[in-house]
């Protein structure tokens, strides 16, 4: 028996009891007859002698936080986060906060949210992923085909979001954390810029990355969309391989949509994967997207004809519209792609698998929270292919975490979270397949764009990416440490854009108490969600 529990048992033995007390009625007499507690309120919980010793830890913690980078404080680290939280709201302070942000975005007062963010950022109080991906949702903050941004103030709120969320990796990033630092260790409102921080660009427009200059064969299947030559024949109905397995009403979706949606699952010969042997352009490969730390693009992973096979199924089915129905996600301005929601087959999640498992991370990172580090296992077979049109978009977002949609093994009924209870798995890293690029997108639109926090407070870098034919962007998202702030940018004239989207999903069991938060990955779903769970 350690030292401690010895002290608790003494002084267990020594009262005959536990100091734990229950409240009773108290008079005024009885006030004046005081028997002090011979040890303070909280030795009927935790022990004097444990508390001594918890504060002694966290004292040297504090002084060598290097000691930190060790594993064994996985566990310590993840409570003394809770901690955090539990005192923060506890004390009103982050509740309250929460919820002043959240209705002055409602109510596009963005000089009040930017006051209260700041107030936030200032006394590093932690939000919960679910109230950061609200916000960004409640900004709003969408850029238009022309290249131009969001209402400046609406993106000055979304800067400061940013730096809100990124708070624990500057502490935990060191030296790669620290550009958004100022001396205090906390960034500096720019005194160039008045009380409603006006008088500076909002968005500092990085220049558009292309992983790869334009090749010979790609195939310009929004072209033959417009042109009407996708099929040589028309198509057979219903479309071969592909069969309808979930339907939801558009009233019984989350939050409800004036569309219903279907997912359709499909058979392993649905899409025929080109032979290694007539691969022009191979092997796949990694490019590093500049400036946006996770980032990367896995080139040739996908051939135009295997891109032209999955429109052609998705076009021949039918995309679906969305529009949410009622709530905050009727929202303000942002015009959104139809989609097509098909449950990838084994063959082609294996195929894809392979083609982008030697460049993706082996293990989940391990937040401040002392969540992740759980191993890569596979793709999330429920994809979601979308379609924009000029001018459509999707408007600044952080993705969120899903589970592993499935089949039930014997009775084939669809299942939003297939993986068994004791192996969980998580979505970490978002994939987004650019089925058409270049030939189909007018120049600079069109593209996914990253916004991160400058090192000026209230300004943001907009970092685009350009959709290349079967390439594969991966990225951070959910609770996973760098999550990325993202919008798929408006297309420009006569343009069409296809992609689809799915996640990079990881061990869960054993890493920690992760769990997406309600808000996030619980949802069945379309785009009307995806602000808040995407
Ligand atoms: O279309 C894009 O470039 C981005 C799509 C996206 O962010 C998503 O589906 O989560
Ligand atoms: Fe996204």
């Amino acid at each position: 028996m350690g030292k401690n529990q010895q002290n608790k048992k003494r002084k267990r033995n020594n009262n005959g009891t536990t100091a734990q007390t229950h409240p009773v009625a108290v008079t005024t007499t009885q006030l004046q007859l005081p028997s002090p507690p011979s040890e303070p309120a909280y030795a009927s919980l935790i022990d004097g002698d444990d508390l001594e010793c918890t504060v002694n830890v966290l004292e040297t913690l504090v002084e060598f936080p290097e000691e930190l980078g060790d594993k064994k404080y996985k566990d310590l680290k993840r409570r003394v986060h809770e901690l955090y939280r539990v005192l923060a709201e506890g004390a009103g302070i982050g509740a309250s906060l929460t919820s002043k942000i959240s209705a002055a975005l409602q109510d596009y007062r963005f000089t009040d949210a930017l006051i209260y963010l700041f107030e936030m950022y200032e006394r590093r109080l932690p939000p919960k992923l679910g109230a950061l991906q609200r916000w960004v949702r409640e900004c709003d903050a969408t850029s238009a085909a022309d290249g131009s941004h969001g209402d400046p103030e609406a993106m000055r709120c979304l800067d400061m979001i940013l730096r809100i969320a990124n708070m624990s990796t500057e502490k935990a990033a060191g030296a790669g954390g620290e550009k958004v630092l100022g001396t205090s260790g906390v960034a500096e409102l720019d005194p160039a810029m008045d009380a409603k921080g006006k008088g500076k660009e909002v968005i500092k427009k990085m220049e558009v990355f292309r992983a790869r200059e334009p090749v010979e064969g790609e195939i310009r299947i929004w072209e033959m969309m417009q042109k009407g030559t996708l099929f040589d024949t028309p198509p057979p109905t219903p479309y071969p391989n592909f069969r309808p397995v979930h339907h939801v009403l558009a009233a019984d979706r989350k939050p409800p949509n004036l569309y219903d949606s279907t997912v359709y699952a499909s058979s392993p010969s649905a899409i025929s994967l080109t032979p290694a042997s007539q691969r022009l352009r191979q092997p796949p490969r990694k490019v590093d997207v500049p400036g946006v730390p996770g980032a990367f693009v896995v080139l040739d992973v996908f051939t135009p004809e295997e891109c032209l096979q999955i429109v052609r199924a998705a076009e021949a089915i039918g995309f679906e519209k969305d529009e949410a129905a009622s709530g905050s996600a009727v929202m303000k301005n942002s015009i959104l792609a139809r989609n097509f929601v098909w449950l990838a087959d084994e063959d082609f999640l294996a195929h894809f698998y392979n083609q982008i498992l030697p460049f993706v991370p082996a293990s989940a990172p391990i937040n401040v929270d002392g969540n992740g580090g759980g191993k890569v296992r596979g793709i999330n077979a429920r994809f979601r292919v979308y379609q924009y049109t000029e001018n459509q978009l999707y408007r600044p977002h952080i993705d969120g975490a899903w589970p592993a949609a499935g089949l039930h093994p014997e009775t084939g009924e669809y299942m939003h979270d297939s993986s068994p209870a004791h192996d969980p798995l998580w979505s970490r890293y978002t994939l987004l397949v650019y089925l058409n690029g270049e030939g189909d997108i007018p120049d600079d639109t069109g593209c996914t764009t990253f916004f991160l926090p400058s090192d000026k407070m209230g300004v943001m870098e907009a970092r685009s990416v350009r959709p290349v034919q079967g390439a594969v962007l991966c990225f951070p998202h959910g609770d996973t440490t760098g999550s990325l702030l993202h919008e798929g940018s408006a297309v420009g004239p006569n343009g069409g854009k296809l992609v689809i989207r799915t996640d990079l999903l990881y061990e869960a069991q054993g890493y920690g108490q992760f769990k997406p938060p309600a808000s996030v990955g619980v949802v069945q779903g379309g785009k009307g969600e995806e602000g808040i769970g995407g």
